[in-house]
């Protein structure tokens, strides 16, 4: 059972392998907790989406085991909890307007109809862009697209939200804009959130806890702290120096530090 203590996402011995014979991910543990934000820190290749993917039940595990309040995810048996995902990429059909795009989870979800657009107008104004909401996709800036992505993810009140590197296509400014908005959203509603990312500065600013894993196959190296409150300062000392540690931990070990973590 699960109790308001509990982990909420619980992974025991991991490990997952496309092939059946090399491993992607090799036993990994971890736990997020019911109003925790935890960054997941790992080389490009290490096998951070692969954990992401088995999360959301698109990949079945080689061992182990993952639970999302609970339930087994690789189960089909009684009602899954929400899972909001957020991608790399924001994933929206291009053939439908913004809103439309909020509306095809909404019914998947099989939140009343009735709700919709009371819904959609909420998350598409927490994540400021409104003023896009009856706009097709492809006229919206990569930035837009993102805060759109997010919306969408949001607006079915996800029990848990998985994000893969979802500023990492987006330019700097922008990205720090919406680190900064993330991390406001959570502080006014932490939900549990396991973010992916191979930024060392981003996952400092917006997690509570990251665990460092190795280079592929992914294993936990270290879990990192990160006691700092909300609302953060991007440049906050205390952040810069978390970050600085990181950063000479796996400067060796990762042969590919992103350079605004090492400069
Ligand atoms: N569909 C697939 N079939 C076979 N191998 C795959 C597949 N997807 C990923 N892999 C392999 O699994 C390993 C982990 O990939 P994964 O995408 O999880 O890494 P990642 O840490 O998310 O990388 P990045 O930071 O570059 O997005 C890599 O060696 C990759 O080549």
């Amino acid at each position: 059972m699960t109790t308001s203590t509990s982990p909420y996402i619980e992974v025991k011995d991991l490990a997952v392998s496309y092939d059946g014979q090399r491993l992607a991910v090799s036993d990994v543990d971890l736990e997020v907790g019911p109003s925790e934000f935890v960054a997941v820190l790992g080389p490009s290749g290490c096998g951070k989406s692969t954990l992401l993917q088995v999360l959301s039940g698109l990949l079945a595990p080689a061992a182990g085991t993952a639970t999302i309040a609970g339930r087994d995810v690789t189960s089909t048996a009684g009602a899954a909890p929400r899972i909001g995902y957020v991608f790399q990429d924001h994933r929206l059909l291009p053939w439908r307007t913004v809103a439309q795009n909020l509306e095809i989870v909404l019914s998947a979800a099989g939140v009343p109809r009735d709700q919709w657009p009371e819904r959609i107008d909420r998350y598409l104004r927490m994540l400021r862009v409104e003023a896009h909401r009856d706009a097709w996709p492809l006229r919206l800036s990569g930035g837009q697209r993102q805060r759109v992505s997010i919306a969408r993810a949001l607006a079915i009140d996800p029990a848990v939200v998985l994000m893969d590197e979802p500023f990492s296509t987006l330019d700097e400014v922008t990205a720090r804009q919406m680190r900064q908005q993330l991390g406001d959203l959570f502080a006014l509603r932490p939900t549990p959130v396991l973010f992916v990312t191979h930024s060392v500065r981003e996952a400092v600013f917006l997690a509570d806890r990251i665990l460092i894993l190795t280079p592929g196959p992914a294993r936990v190296l270290e879990t990192v702290t990160v006691d700092v409150p909300r609302p953060r300062a991007y440049e906050d000392a205390t952040l810069a120096a978390i970050e600085a540690a990181i950063v000479a931990r796996v400067v060796d070990l990762w042969t590919d530090v992103p350079a605004e973590a090492s400069a």
